[in-house]
């Protein structure tokens, strides 16, 4: 949490008021972005002694593909308005990390090069817009240009109400910078928290986003809820992101610590689950990895780094994190991932 503190202290301190709101924002009042850190604070870590923790092995599978540690950087929209290294700094800086990173479709960098920056590890998250003709067209210049899943968001068939973003409803991207045409629109110079996205989606676009995808593992984002986790499955999806988009669209909503433990009960191991919103340290990951995740997705500590310190900001951030979690499995005793069970967290009584 320290490390994070400070990285957004300077983020503030560099980015305009309005970007800083952007980034930091939560819906309405904000109830539901403060109780997703609080809740993983909530779950008590109970940690087993006298295990031999000489060799702690951090690393985690996910859709075959090795992560050095169980993060995923999650997909944040318009990150050359953080700094001018943008998506291919943070991508870069995971790579270099061996975890693995999510482009969101609202990027100021086109997806190939993304995939050619970072040579492997990227997912690409995917708004399915009205013109689904435009939406085909972009999965398939994703897959094309290498990306190893596809994120479905499923949490914004319409814009969250966020007051923070009243005041600068359409943030002026920097001079020479536009949104990739993912969207098959033309070049955005701002960006708009909604445009075009498609608020008939139905779990059978799943089917045909695997389709278009060919065969591309699709992995739903914005699950909430055992009866979601159910749908997902029966859909076709390749594994469920337990996620309230960082608390951005329904204030109110249960944070994700809590949501987690029924998600994972009710996929039982079937597809992988994961988790984001709050994670902010070792102890998080651990928490997360009891309650039945298989790995974190981390999202505005990474944009405060990358503010701050641009790709060395986010390659520091990533390095200390992973080393963090490492920590805390050995303190935990658990000399790997594998070793952490349901009985290393135990619910607070408050
Ligand atoms: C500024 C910002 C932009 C985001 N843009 C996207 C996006 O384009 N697509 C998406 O699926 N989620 C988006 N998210 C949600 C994140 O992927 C993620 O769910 C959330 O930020 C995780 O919580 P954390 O920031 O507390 O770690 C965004 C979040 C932020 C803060
Ligand atoms: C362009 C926006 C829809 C990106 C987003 O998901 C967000 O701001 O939370």
């Amino acid at each position: 949490m320290e490390l994070i503190r400070r990285y957004e202290v300077v983020a503030r301190e560099r980015l305009d008021q309005g970007v800083y709101d952007y980034y930091a924002g939560g819906a309405g009042d904000e109830q539901t972005l403060a109780e997703n850190d609080r809740a993983w604070r909530r779950w008590w870590l109970r940690p087993r002694t006298m295990v031999d923790v000489g060799a702690v092995d951090p690393s985690v599978t996910v859709l075959g593909r090795r992560l050095a540690a169980p993060v995923i950087v999650a997909p944040m929209a318009a990150q050359r308005l953080l700094h001018p290294d943008g998506e291919l700094g943070t991508a870069r800086a995971a790579a270099a990390a061996g975890l693995a990173y999510t482009l969101s479709t609202r990027a100021t960098t086109d997806v190939a090069e993304v995939c050619a920056a970072a040579g492997g590890g990227v997912w690409f998250q995917l708004y399915v817009q009205i013109d689904r003709d435009a939406t085909e067209a972009a999965v398939r210049h994703a897959v094309s240009s290498g990306v190893e899943a596809l994120v479905l968001t499923v949490d914004l068939p319409v814009a969250g109400r966020r007051e923070r973003e009243r005041a600068n409803p359409e943030i002026a991207l920097p001079e020479g910078v536009t949104l990739a045409t993912h969207t098959g629109r033309p070049a955005e110079s701002t960006i708009k928290p909604l445009g075009g996205w498609d608020p008939g989606l139905t779990w059978d676009d799943v089917a045909w986003l695997r389709d278009v995808g060919d065969g591309t593992p699709v992995l739903v984002k914005g699950v909430l809820t055992a009866e979601d986790a159910e749908a997902a499955m029966a859909a076709g999806a390749a594994g469920v992101i337990v996620s309230n988009h960082g608390a951005r669209q329904l204030d109110g909503v249960v944070p994700t610590a809590i949501a987690l433990d029924e998600v994972a009960t009710a996929v039982e191991g079937r597809v992988p689950v994961l988790v984001d919103g709050g994670v902010r340290d070792g102890g998080d990951v651990v928490r997360a990895l009891a309650l039945g995740a298989d790995a974190v997705l981390i999202g505005r500590p990474v944009a405060w780094a990358l503010a701050a310190q641009g790709e060395g900001g986010v390659a520091e951030l990533l390095a200390q994190f992973a080393e963090d979690v490492e920590r805390a499995l050995a303190l935990c005793g658990c000399p790997d991932v594998a070793a952490v069970t349901r009985g290393h967290v135990q619910r607070a009584a408050w």
